[in-house]
């Protein structure tokens, strides 16, 4: 039974099925009751299936109703390695992106870096159509990434985003719903994320995976990574994204 609660577990979690989201599920498997897409989970906040989410972080730029969970996130502070754009052509040559059905802040990541930064002009298309460049994340990317040849050549997204701005991106948090007990439940995510990092060991005994999960994802959401989550907001008002400032509620 979990610190504080007289019977059981009471909140529904909804998290994604990838490796980097085990470390701040780890010790609460028994409360995950949906596991599906960035953009599954979202939809599952919003039809009340699960009272939290690992969710993507632009859902609460549109959703000002749901509170974030502060001190944990999925992000990255560098070379992100599950977050990639495969090109099939050189990078100056890219007219057509692929975006992954399965993402909502990478899809929007992408976009920053190829319209805001580079000042492109992109025509976004489906995952089956023929497109210069391919939009991969979460496991199916480290999957891609082993399995990739030349000429094919790949852009890691958390790399350039913190070469660019020097900040560290943040790809998902624990959105919550304003349950009663919400401050417990944030208390209870931020724990798991400290018994899950100090259990990596456990999680994969695969070199590689235990690489990514140590190195690569970054659990920690501090002042930096606010900065980082303000900086991507500025530049996707910039582009005509969310042109009003949301206001996010951290507990
Ligand atoms: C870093 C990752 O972050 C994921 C990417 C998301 C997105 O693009 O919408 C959302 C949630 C994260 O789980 C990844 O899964 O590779």
């Amino acid at each position: 039974m979990k610190a504080g609660f007289s019977s059981g577990f009471p909140f529904r979690l909804g998290s994604v099925p990838y490796l980097n989201a085990r470390p701040l599920t780890w010790t609460l498997e028994h409360a995950v009751v949906f596991r599906g897409t960035p953009n599954a989970l979202c939809k599952a906040l919003q039809e009340r299936q699960v009272d939290a989410a690992l969710a993507p972080i632009v859902f609460a730029f549109q959703h000002p109703d749901f509170l974030l969970v502060d001190g944990v996130g999925i992000g990255a502070r560098g070379p992100v390695r599950s977050v990639i754009l495969v090109l099939e052509v050189p990078l100056d040559q890219v007219r057509t992106v692929a975006l992954d059905p399965a993402s909502r802040t990478s899809a929007l990541l992408v976009r920053v870096w190829l319209e805001g930064f580079l000042g492109r002009e992109i025509r976004y298309v489906s995952r089956e159509s023929i497109s210069d460049a391919h939009l991969w994340i979460g496991d199916p990317a480290l999957a891609v990434r082993r399995s990739l040849r030349p000429p094919r050549q790949l852009v890691d997204l958390g790399e350039v985003w913190n070469k660019i701005t020097g900040y560290p991106f943040v790809f998902a948090v624990w959105t919550v719903r304003n349950v009663s007990g919400v401050s417990q439940l944030a208390n209870l995510l931020r724990e798991a994320k400290d018994l899950g990092l100090a259990r990596i060991d456990e999680i994969t005994n695969v070199a590689e995976e235990r690489d990514y999960l140590s190195h690569c994802i970054h659990y920690e959401l501090g002042p930096q990574e606010h900065a980082g989550i303000e900086c991507f907001l500025s530049q996707l008002r910039k582009l005509g994204i969310f042109p009003q400032t949301p206001s996010l509620t951290w507990i």
